[in-house]
């Protein structure tokens, strides 16, 4: 249906499919290798929950919520990675950048040892929990953010802020 509607991106894996109607990594794999056979771009989303955090097992979790992704696709060009701790989405906490760093580099390092590293390279790793147009130029300056998935600022005009911010690095 999405792709008779011309709607190119699908985003997959959110916390919220995740937890609310119990969306395994398996599933969620599934469905990411299905909207690619249909031609569409696909954002998978992972993260972990407070809980997990505070336990030590934010690495684990995301890698098992890639890991599932990535034993059922090949081709990464149309994938783009967002890394969502569930405790920053819409609430106001957002992720520190060097917390958002950490994670997106361990998953780069994860592609790179378990897919290959150009696609480690040339996948698009993107932030997503309460950006801001306050918080989004420090996160966006981390080497290894390289973009974002936005929720409520997206509907507030310092949106504009948060797209320029993907000029930080460059500049
Ligand atoms: O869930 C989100 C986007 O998928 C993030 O939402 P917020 O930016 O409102 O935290």
């Amino acid at each position: 249906m999405l792709v008779n509607l011309g709607i190119p991106w699908v985003i997959l894996g959110h916390s919220e499919r995740r937890s609310l109607l119990g969306e395994s990594n398996e599933f969620v794999g599934d469905k990411v290798a299905y909207a690619l056979s249909q031609g569409l771009k696909v954002i998978a989303c992972v993260g972990e929950t407070l809980e997990q955090r505070e336990s030590g097992s934010t690495m684990d979790v995301v890698a098992a919520q890639t890991k599932a992704i990535a034993e059922r696709i090949k081709d990464w060009t149309n994938v783009v990675v967002a890394y969502e701790p569930v405790w920053a989405i819409g609430t106001g906490k957002v992720a520190t950048p060097d917390q958002a760093q950490e994670v997106h580099d361990g998953l780069r390092k994860w592609l790179a040892t378990n897919v290959s590293a150009e696609v480690a390279e040339s996948t698009r790793i993107i932030y997503g929990g309460s950006v801001t147009g306050a918080n989004c130029k420090e996160l966006a300056a981390k080497p290894d953010v390289d973009g974002f998935l936005v929720g409520g600022a997206s509907l507030k005009p310092e949106f504009i802020d948060i797209i320029n911010s993907a000029t930080v690095k460059s500049a």
